[in-house]
């Protein structure tokens, strides 16, 4: 006889899954029983680092990523990781064990009351099976939902009794089901976005993450090049679609209205791909393009397309139209852009030692297709302009701004990508939201390395609080906390500096040491 766990594992395995991100509870036992050989669990410490982990680990693989969550109080400490997920277009399956379904009733201890509603609305679909012989239905709905554009989590609340259930004969079928998008362009939609590229006198492009996330960077390359087109990243940047390296790359788009209005002026046509338009952040009013532009947005999600307050859009495979326009849009007769200015490497031996210092140093010293997952919310800036990433994949950050994201997804990412060194930095306010990630990279020998920057204080607030005259505002300093003796706690070496050579020396045994390791090094506050 085939339970539904036996089928809901095949299920699984059907799909390419067998890594579980987790934290059990009594209502996860029965699903988790007699875990199956083939099967890896990756035990987080909290649900918020399981929900990190299998985020990161989703979006380095491009794969749906499973995760096992503790009834409601689990699912409620996921929940700013479903934020981040929701924005970034993550496939996630979460699940979570529910009480028997004859104790749900009078809400015996454990019972997730009214399970569906509560990761709404950061979820594509959730559901609780009326009856176990429904839950491989629901499995696989979740299965192909969560990978089908826009990609995103869905939940699973599933009492823990139907496991041991027989599965009904038909639901075999489901493992034989396959569902994919098409998404390309029509012969005509593509010749009349070409043509409007080619009349246009002054093109610019804006790059999302989903560019990132479809591997499409050097079909972006080539449509820049093709264009003779300037690149922009679009504001609020969770990903690095397009070589910071390459001649045409522009920067990271302030996230402003007005602000971008004045970067892209002289533009006659805005091309934006695979980002909403546009992720605004701090409120500056002002018009929402300079005068005289149009703008077209390529988008795989439509509610991005729909929602957009200016500009046409076209929903599809942002991979597929993206190479389909490079073939198709001619040279353009013009000028090839200049490259950017790019800001003078820091000084040496300054103290107190400089952010910008120590992001040098690290891009000097890292191998060249190192990955950075970033949670150091005062230096975005400085990195889009420092850092030389070229390759898809080398930088993730959270996509709705939820701290608590960098450490853990760092660890997944490293577990999808054990060929190129994660470095993980994190700013020392950042660091406690879900620092016991650092306990899952020891236990399972990840070797992150990660870099602690500590400047005593909430650095990117103390900006905001700037932007919004808010004076005298407290709870802005997070001083005296010892990274050292926590990471040493959770079985991670560690090591706090506060000097450029020092960073140096300990960076580079990071790096060599092929096992999880922390950096606490001290910066000026404020930024020099
Ligand atoms: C879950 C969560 N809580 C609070 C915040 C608010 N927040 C906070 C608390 C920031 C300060 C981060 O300080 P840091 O030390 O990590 O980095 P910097 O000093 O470089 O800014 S930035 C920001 O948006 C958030 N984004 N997400
Ligand atoms: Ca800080």
């Amino acid at each position: 006889m085939t339970t539904i766990r036996d089928l809901t594992y095949d299920l699984l395995r059907r799909h390419d899954i067998t890594t579980i991100f987790g934290n059990p509870g009594s209502n996860e036992l029965p699903f988790l029983e007699d875990f199956p050989s083939d099967f890896r669990y990756i035990l987080a410490l909290h649900e918020g680092a399981a929900i990190g982990m299998a985020d990161g680990y989703a979006q380095a693989t491009g794969r749906t990523a499973f995760v096992n969550l503790h009834s409601a109080a689990g699912t409620g400490n996921a929940m700013g990781g479903f934020a981040n997920a929701w924005n970034a277009h993550t496939p996630l399956v979460v699940t979570a064990g529910q009480q028997v379904r004859a104790m749900m009733g009078i809400e015996a201890l454990l019972t997730n009351i009214d399970a569906t509603t509560l990761p709404k609305p950061l979820v594509k679909w959730s559901c609780e099976p009326a009856r176990a012989e429904n839950v491989p239905l629901a499995m696989s709905h979740a299965l192909h939902l969560s990978a089908l554009p826009a990609p995103g989590p869905v939940y699973l609340s599933i009492p823990y009794d139907d496991w041991d259930k027989p599965a009904e004969p038909e639901s075999l079928r489901l493992l034989t089901r396959t569902v994919s998008a098409a998404g390309a362009l029509d012969t005509g939609a593509l010749a009349a976005l070409a043509a409007r590229l080619d009349r246009s006198t002054n093109p610019v492009i804006v790059l999302g993450p989903d560019v990132d996330a479809a591997r499409a960077n050097a079909h972006a390359v080539r449509l820049a090049e093709r264009l003779k087109a300037p690149v922009w990243v679009a504001p609020s940047a969770p990903r690095c679609p397009f070589p910071t390296t390459h001649r045409n790359f522009r920067g990271l788009l302030t996230a402003s209205m007005a602000d971008i209005s004045r970067q892209l002026e002289g533009h006659d046509l805005v091309l934006v791909a695979g980002a909403p338009v546009f992720r605004y952040h701090q409120y500056e009013p002002g018009p929402l393009l300079p005068p005289g532009a149009e703008l077209i947005q390529i988008t795989c999600d439509p509610d991005e397309a729909s929602r957009a307050p200016m500009g046409d859009a076209v929903v599809g495979d942002i991979g597929l139209i993206l190479a389909a326009l490079a073939d198709k849009v001619s040279d353009a007769a013009r000028p090839e852009p200049q490259p950017r200015e790019t800001p003078t490497r820091a000084a040496a031996g300054v103290a107190p030692l400089a952010a910008e210092r120590v992001l040098d140093l690290m891009d000097e010293l890292a191998p060249r297709d190192a990955i950075y997952v970033n949670e150091s919310t005062s230096t975005i800036e400085a990195m889009w302009e420092r850092m030389r990433w070229e390759q898809p994949g080398s930088y993730y950050f959270g996509a709705a701004g939820g701290l608590g994201f960098a450490m853990p997804a760092a660890v997944g990412v490293q577990l999808a990508e054990p060929d190129r060194q994660v470095i993980a930095l994190i700013g020392d306010g950042s660091a406690n939201y879900s620092v016991t990630a650092l306990w899952t990279a020891a236990q399972h020998k990840v070797p992150v390395v990660f870099v602690i920057m500590r400047n005593g204080t909430y650095g990117a607030l103390r900006w905001f609080a700037g932007v919004l005259k808010a004076e005298h505002v407290p709870a802005l300093d997070v001083p005296d906390i010892d990274f050292v003796a926590i990471a040493t706690g959770y079985g991670v070496e560690a090591v706090r500096v506060d000097t450029d050579a020092a960073f140096a020396a300990a960076f580079t045994r990071a790096l060599k040491a092929g096992k999880p390791s922390l950096i606490e090094v001290v910066t000026a506050w404020p930024p020099t």
